[in-house]
């Protein structure tokens, strides 16, 4: 039986023949939001990954609902990353964009219009992505994944770009996503963002409580 969402054993990866996470144990529990907190080159990226299952372990063990996470469509139905910005489809638009989530995920948690609405983004809807400011495509990838369902959230930096008031914003709605259920696991730089959720640090240990 599996209670947690995520159990990491002695996990260690090796990265260009660099120790980069050593010996490393988390778990976490479903409707939980934990924050990978440290500096610059600690690892949260590298967590991340491992927790995607892109990245694989020299040592230890990690599991996600159970199991080994893996690079396969059962996986990525139960979980969303955002993290660097995709290749976004040429000739689509904003509203396109998701309206292509929309209608690929059954049971998306939003409309196209309340995505739009929520993220600021309706005044922009017919621009392409690359004719949006960098915060204005960060939303957009953040409308994205929280349009579709999910489980677990796995976020790099979703500050990136982002002004404070929609800091705030993305912290109530993350706070929604984990009453509804949701798992969020995501690497930040933003201490009131953290601050949302139990702080660990890649290189272990707990950092402090929840607020
Ligand atoms: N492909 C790679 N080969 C070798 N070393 C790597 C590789 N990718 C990352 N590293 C190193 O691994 C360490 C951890 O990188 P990682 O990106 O996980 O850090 P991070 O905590 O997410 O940093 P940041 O806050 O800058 O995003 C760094 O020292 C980085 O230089």
């Amino acid at each position: 039986m599996c209670d947690m969402t995520i159990r990491v054993s002695g996990l260690s990866v090796e990265l260009g023949g660099n120790p980069v996470l050593r010996d490393l144990d988390l778990t976490v529990a479903p409707a939980e939001l934990v924050a990978i907190v440290g500096p610059n080159g600690s690892g949260k990226s590298t967590l991340l990954r491992c927790l995607a299952g892109l990245l694989p372990a020299t040592g230890g063990t990690v599991e996600v609902f159970g199991a080994p996470p893996v690079d396969e469509p059962a996986f990525w139905r139960r979980t969303t990353l955002v993290g660097e910005e995709p290749a976004w489809y040429p000739g689509l638009t904003t509203r396109e964009h998701l309206e292509l989530t929309h209608t690929v995920h059954a049971g998306p948690r939003l409309t196209v219009d309340a995505a739009l609405e929520l993220f600021d983004l309706a005044v922009r809807a017919d621009a392409p992505p690359l004719n949006l400011s960098t915060g204005q495509r960060q939303r957009l990838l953040l409308a994205a994944a929280l349009l579709r369902p999910s489980e677990l959230l796995l976020l790099d930096e979703p500050e990136r770009g982002l002004d404070s008031g929609f800091r705030e914003r993305l912290a109530v709605l993350l706070d929604e996503y984990t009453a509804e259920g949701g798992t969020v696991v995501m690497a930040t730089h933003d201490p009131a963002l953290a601050a949302r959720g139990r702080q660990v640090s890649p290189t272990g240990g707990q950092v402090t409580a929840a607020a």
